[in-house]
C-alpha cells in the first residue's frame, strides 16, 4: 500500500514518519528529494540561476534557501517559476525511489509530501493521511522552528492550501494540537483501522 502523508508547514509531518519509523515502513521524503535535485551540477540548479541569476547562489555555489524561500513565499509568480522548475524533478526522483522500494519487496511505502494537494497528486498513492493543527499553533511552532517573525511564517502558510481543505481529501486526520503521545495514538488507531499493524 501506497500511503500520502501530507498538511501544511510545520503541521507535524516529519513528526509523524519519524514515528512511522518505528514500524520500518520506507518513507519517500519530498523535501529531501527536493534538496537533492538542486545540488550543484544537478541540471534544475542551473535552470534555477537562469530564472533568478547568480545572486541565488552562495560564496561556494550551492543553492541560498534563505534568500529563495524570501523571494518565492513573497510572490505568487516567483513561486511558480521555482516550481515549473524544480517539480518535475522532484517527482521523476519521488517515484524512482517509490519503486525501488516496491521492487525490493516493500508491503507498504510512506510518501511524505507537503504539497500532495497544492500539486494534485493524490494519484501517487492510495491512502492520504493528513497532519493538522490549529492556524494558531501551526504559526507559533513554525515561528519557533525556522526562527522567523509573524509576517514571514503567515506568508508561508498562506502560500498553500488551508489545512480544512486537506482535511476534506484525507482518508485520515491526526490532530497534532497536543502531545507527542497524543499524536502516536492517533497514529497507532489509523494504522491497526487500515490493517498495517
Ligand atoms: C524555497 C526553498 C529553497 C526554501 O528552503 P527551506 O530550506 O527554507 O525550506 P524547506 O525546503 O525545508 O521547506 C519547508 C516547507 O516549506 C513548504 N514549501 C516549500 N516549497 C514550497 C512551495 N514551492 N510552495 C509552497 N510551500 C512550499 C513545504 O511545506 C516544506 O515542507 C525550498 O523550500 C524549495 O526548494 N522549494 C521548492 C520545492 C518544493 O516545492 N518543495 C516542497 C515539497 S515538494
Ligand atoms: N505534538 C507536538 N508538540 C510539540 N512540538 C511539536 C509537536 N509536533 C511537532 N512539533 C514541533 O513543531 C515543529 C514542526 O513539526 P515538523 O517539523 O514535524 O513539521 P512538518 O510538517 O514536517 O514541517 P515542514 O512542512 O516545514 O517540513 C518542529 O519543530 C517539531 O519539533
Amino acid at each position: 500500500m501506497i500511503i500520502g502523508l501530507t498538511g501544511s508547514i510545520a503541521s507535524g509531518k516529519s513528526t509523524v514518519a519519524k514515528m512511522l519509523e518505528k514500524y520500518r515502513f520506507p518513507i519517500v521524503d519530498a523535501d529531501q528529494v527536493a534538496r537533492l535535485v538542486v545540488e550543484p551540477g544537478e541540471p534544475a540548479l542551473t535552470e534555477i540561476v537562469a530564472a533568478f541569476g547568480e545572486e541565488i547562489l552562495l560564496e561556494d555555489g550551492s543553492l541560498n534557501r534563505k534568500k529563495l524561500g524570501d523571494l518565492i513565499f513573497h510572490d505568487p509568480s516567483k513561486r511558480a517559476i521555482l516550481n515549473g522548475i524544480i517539480h518535475p524533478a522532484i517527482r521523476k526522483e519521488m517515484l524512482r525511489q517509490r519503486d525501488e522500494w516496491l521492487n525490493n519487496g516493500a508491503e507498504v511505502v510512506i510518501m511524505d509530501i507537503p504539497l500532495l494537494f497544492e500539486s494534485k497528486l493524490q494519484h501517487f498513492v492510495e491512502k492520504i493521511l493528513v497532519v493538522s493543527l490549529s492556524e494558531e499553533k501551526q504559526l507559533e511552532r513554525l515561528m519557533e522552528r525556522n526562527q522567523l517573525n509573524e509576517e514571514e511564517a503567515r506568508a508561508r502558510i498562506s502560500s498553500q492550501l488551508p489545512l480544512s481543505v486537506k482535511e476534506e481529501g484525507a482518508d485520515a486526520v491526526i490532530y497534532n494540537e497536543s502531545t507527542l503521545e497524543k499524536t502516536e495514538q492517533q497514529l497507532n488507531y489509523i494504522l491497526k483501522e487500515w490493517g498495517l499493524v
